[in-house]
């Protein structure tokens, strides 16, 4: 397969070993899928504001993301007699500046989130989507292993960090959308527009029978994709320090813990007061008893919070105004039987107010 890479940003320096990298991801991909040297695929690396624009104009969306994929429409593409010299799949726009931070969030760094997005983008122009669960699941295990072909797989990752550190997280999962929510294909010209939301396989699908039951709670449910000791031991921190919450007027149970970047955790639960309006959540409780101890802005790596709730508890909005103010990237949504979402900061509080707002 031939690749068209051009990097046409200037936000990220992108290191060589990238690049090599994702070209090795896309050409494992037609490897497996056995396109011919003549198949050519385009890649471009642009900035969130360029890829905002695309996102805007072709799906309507109106915020960046991580990676569109333009798929050259086949039926407006006329078959020559013989066929074409070369096969066009389309364009690959990957956001530079996004893969950083999501590299970042999920602990893997901008590599391995530049190759996944260029692989899962791929797969999409071959026309493998995650509109459902199957679809997902197939999708999913295309991308692994391509990924698995070049050393980049989920279980390589969760072993190189086994060794380097054994407690920091690889938050693998995000699905912040819900189900029902999931992308619309857009169509615009000879453009078919389809947007990657990074979802990546399970960690251990096959059970381990020396796992406690807590590990097993998080695995098997329905939105959580992986799971790790570290959000489990948040998890069951945030649970211990609900019970102590104080709501005799809502009797509404909340926990949370926020892990910071030294490797502390610090927990938190509801304070009601019988002038309702002062109430402090849960999550503010973690914040603040952190900052407390000394920890600042930028300081903590992930906030988790859980109640008894039918889908995951959802912090409310003065939570997350506090959430920005100490630039928390990475966001657990949990209920008490282990339900799980995962969300970006900035997917909970598109467009917030910084102190830099005024400063
Ligand atoms: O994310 C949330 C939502 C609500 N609450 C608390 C506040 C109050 O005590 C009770 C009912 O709103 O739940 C939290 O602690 N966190
Ligand atoms: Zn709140």
């Amino acid at each position: 397969m031939k690749i068209i890479f051009s990097d046409d940003q200037d936000e990220v320096k992108v290191p060589k070993e990238a690049v090599a990298l994702l070209k090795q991801g896309l050409q494992a991909v037609a490897k497996l899928h056995k396109l011919s040297a003549k198949t050519e695929v385009s890649v471009s690396l642009v900035n969130d504001e360029v890829i905002h624009v695309l996102n805007k104009d072709y799906r309507g969306i109106d915020r960046p993301t991580d990676v569109l994929s333009f798929a050259l429409d086949e039926a407006e593409e006329p078959q020559e007699i013989g066929g074409p010299e070369t096969h066009l799949l389309g364009d690959i726009i990957i956001s530079a500046e996004t893969a950083v931070r999501q590299g970042r969030e999920y602990g893997h760094g901008f590599n391995r989130e530049l190759v996944y997005l260029g692989v899962h983008s791929l797969l999409h122009l071959l026309g493998y989507d995650h509109m459902n669960k199957d679809d997902k699941a197939v999708m999913r295990e295309e991308e692994e292993k391509a990924l698995q072909m070049i050393h980049l797989s989920q279980a390589d990752l969760d072993r190189s960090e086994e060794k380097d550190d054994p407690d920091h997280f690889a938050l693998a999962v995000v699905d912040a959308e819900p189900e029902k929510k999931t992308e619309k294909t857009a169509k615009s010209g000879k453009h078919k527009v389809t947007s990657a939301k990074k979802i990546k396989p399970v960690k251990n699908r096959k059970k381990s029978d020396n796992n406690a039951k807590e590990g097993e709670k998080l695995m098997g449910r329905k939105d959580i994709k992986a799971t790790d000791k570290t959000i489990k031991k948040l998890f069951k921190k945030a649970l211990k320090t609900r019970e102590n919450a104080y709501v005799p007027f809502s009797k509404f149970k909340v926990g949370a813990a926020v892990l910071t970047k030294s490797g502390d955790i610090f927990t938190g639960c509801n304070v009601e007061n019988s002038s309702f309006g002062l109430t402090v959540c849960a999550e503010r409780v973690a914040m603040f008893n952190a900052a407390a101890a000394g920890v600042r802005p930028g300081e903590i790596t992930m906030l988790l919070v859980a109640a008894d709730t039918e889908d995951v508890t959802s912090p409310c909005g003065a939570c997350r105004q506090v959430m920005a103010e100490f630039e928390i990237p990475v966001i657990v949504m949990a209920n008490v039987r282990g339900d799980m979402k995962t969300v970006s900061l900035e997917e909970l509080l598109p467009f917030s107010f910084k102190a830099a707002d005024f400063a």
